[in-house]
């Protein structure tokens, strides 16, 4: 049988990437397109850091990797968006829209951005891309998510994203290609989807879920806590992704259950061990001390709730995490809270709609 792609042009890479956002994500995801064979330059914002950068070719925020010297490093970021034709935002969730805001004073018409930020962003309750569009009106976006520890992908370690951009009449936007054809390399895959808002969802949700499965281990509490807090957060992102226009199956993807599995699993993970500090006992502060690399799961407790609330969607764990955040909560009230909640039924049998019974008394 014929290739029905046989004849079709493969699509182009954008050859010069400004990454915008000089912390652990923001230089590895510089290091996987330099590996790709673009030309890349790295915005890092406080200027000693930059230049220390430069010259070391080392970051703080991502240590023990050496930064090519192909890549170039500055605060300028006039300098880094001059004649690039691909800008990535790896920028902490609640910093994106002033960050955006001044790129797009400085970024060329018409050049399109890739959001690699996870969250929910606190009082408007916008996703990233959203914030985007708003920042960067009429500029093609896209956005990057999956499970994807900085340090791994930055050692060239096998890894999977997903890269969606909104949908068009066509089906998936030919720009979801030529940025997977960018930052594709045979060891970091990108997978294309025309659901960017399944995907946000995934990715914001599931730093709230891996501080609850850390205060779990931080408790000393073992896999059955665990596994349960994935797979009803996984129920919880999907109510959300649903209410957000995204579909539910997205969730059951890279960026939903693999981000989320990923995270709630390995003390790698930032939200994770702030999680597991607070079980173990340690207050808010001293669980952030010393700590310059951002806990996303923090801000987004809140603005997630809050978004969940505003749209009627249930989502327990969250508003639980809030609650011990906010102080108003113990972590044992917490649990007890979560298992003594009325019976439900779970999430496919709810959608077939069967009806569950309330409980005796
Ligand atoms: N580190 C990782 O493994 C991954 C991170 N991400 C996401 O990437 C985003 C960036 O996170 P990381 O690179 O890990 O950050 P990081 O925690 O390594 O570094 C913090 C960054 O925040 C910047 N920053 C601090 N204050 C700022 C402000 N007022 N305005 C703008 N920027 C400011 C710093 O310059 C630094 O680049 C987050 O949304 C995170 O969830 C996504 C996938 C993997
Ligand atoms: O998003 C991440 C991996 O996909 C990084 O997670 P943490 O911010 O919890 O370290």
């Amino acid at each position: 049988m014929a290739d029905e792609r046989a004849g079709e042009a493969a699509p182009l890479p954008f050859g010069t990437v400004a990454v915008v956002g000089g912390g652990a994500w923001g230089t590895a995801l510089a290091m996987v397109a330099e590996r790709a064979g673009r030309s890349v330059r790295l915005w890092i914002r406080e200027p000693e850091a930059a230049r220390a950068a430069a010259d070391s070719r080392r970051n703080p925020f991502l240590p023990g990797h050496v930064i090519p010297p192909a890549i170039a490093i500055t605060s300028r970021l006039d300098a880094v968006l001059h004649g690039a034709d691909l800008a990535l935002l790896v920028i902490p969730s609640q910093f994106l829209r002033r960050v955006a805001a001044e790129v797009e004073r400085q970024l060329a018409p018409g050049v399109p951005v890739l959001v690699c930020s996870k969250g929910i962003e606190a009082g408007t309750g916008a996703l990233m891309t959203a914030v985007v569009a708003a920042e960067m009106p009429g500029r093609p976006h896209a956005v990057l998510s999956g499970p994807s520890f900085a340090d791994e992908a930055a050692a060239g370690q096998p890894t999977a994203v997903t890269i969606a951009v909104p949908p068009t009449a066509g089906g998936i936007d030919p720009l979801a290609a030529r940025l997977a054809v960018t930052m594709g390399t045979a060891t970091f895959r990108p997978y294309v989807s025309d659901d960017p808002a399944g995907v946000e969802v995934g990715g914001a949700v599931k730093n709230v879920l891996a501080i609850a499965c850390g205060m779990a281990a931080g408790r000393g509490y073992g896999s059955n806590p665990r596994a349960a807090l994935i797979a009803r957060g996984l129920a919880e992102m999907q109510r959300l992704a649903d209410a957000l226009g995204g579909r539910r199956d997205t969730v059951s993807g890279l960026a939903g259950v693999g981000d989320l599995t990923l995270t709630c699993s390995s003390e790698q993970s930032r939200n994770f061990s702030f999680g597991k500090a607070l079980g173990g006992g340690l207050s808010i502060e001293a669980a952030l001390a010393g700590r310059t690399a951002v806990v996303e799961g923090w801000a987004n407790a809140r603005s997630v709730t809050e978004l969940a609330d505003r749209l009627g969607v249930d989502m327990p764990i969250c508003a639980t995490v809030k609650a011990i955040l906010d102080g108003g909560l113990s972590i044992e009230d917490a649990i007890h809270g979560l298992l003594t909640r009325p019976i439900t039924a779970e999430p496919w049998a709810l959608a077939a709609g069967v009806q569950v019974p309330h409980p005796a008394g």
